[in-house]
């Protein structure tokens, strides 16, 4: 069964490239922070704090995966109260065995986030961590959140990236780190195409296979 892990930070680009990653080689895929926001949705929806452990927990174990698709779990501030959930053990915790459970589908996965490599999959078959810079990251996200007509300004947009990486690498349950058996891919200056088919050759490579990206 194969299990390809891809973990980055906010808006480096790995939900694409996982998306077509999966795709290319008949996996499932799962974008674990899907789950985050959702409880981070649930428990303000609930009348909680995302900063209270309990309430978020409480949501956690609540959480219905057909809402993971609810495009409202895509809006600004949701990100933000995602990793201030996500920053609580407990919750990590409350949403181990569905991730797990998804990793081991006999069709295999591909599952992104920020932990994957080093907490729910260590033994993932083939491990990516991908990155760019926080500049060029927002001004990716500043396009898809224009593209919703959602008024906010690049440097705003930064901003916003730069607090969450704090948060979501200096937490102690967790932490965003790159694993160290995971391959480097730093897409700051590749284009969507150009990342995927070098996610393809790393892939290809880690597999013992010749390149076959189209
Ligand atoms: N290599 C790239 N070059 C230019 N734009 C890209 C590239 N990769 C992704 N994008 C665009 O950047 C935006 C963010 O990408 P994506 O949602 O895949 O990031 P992400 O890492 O999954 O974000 P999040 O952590 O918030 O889930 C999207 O609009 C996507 O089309
Ligand atoms: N495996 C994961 C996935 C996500 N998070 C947290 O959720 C936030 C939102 O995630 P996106 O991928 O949708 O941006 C993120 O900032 C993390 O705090 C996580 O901790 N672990």
């Amino acid at each position: 069964m194969m299990i390809i892990a891809v973990d980055g930070p906010a808006a480096s680009g790995k939900g694409t490239l996982s998306k077509r990653v999966a795709h290319h080689y008949a996996l499932a895929y799962l974008d674990t922070g899907s789950l985050y926001r959702a409880v981070a949705r649930d428990t303000v929806i609930a009348g909680g704090d995302p900063r209270d452990e309990a309430a978020a927990v409480a949501a956690a174990e609540k959480l219905d995966p057909k809402t993971f698709e609810d495009p409202g779990l895509r809006a600004r501030g949701v990100g933000e109260a995602a990793s201030i959930v996500a920053a609580h053990a407990q919750v990590r915790a409350a949403l181990l065995a569905y991730q797990r459970a998804f990793a081991a589908q006999p069709s295999g996965a591909v599952i992104d986030g920020r932990d994957i490599g080093t907490v729910i999959c260590p033994n993932a078959t083939v491990k990516l961590f991908v990155t760019a810079t926080p500049e060029e990251r927002a001004r990716r996200r500043y396009l898809q959140l224009a593209e919703g007509s959602i008024p906010v300004t690049e440097d705003e947009v930064l901003a916003d990236i730069r607090k969450r990486d704090e948060r979501d690498k200096g937490r102690e349950a967790a932490p965003l780190v790159k694993a160290e058996d995971a391959h480097l891919l730093d897409t700051t200056n590749l284009s969507i195409d150009a990342a995927f088919k070098a996610a393809i050759d790393l892939i290809d490579a880690a597999l013992g296979r010749s390149g076959s990206a189209s």
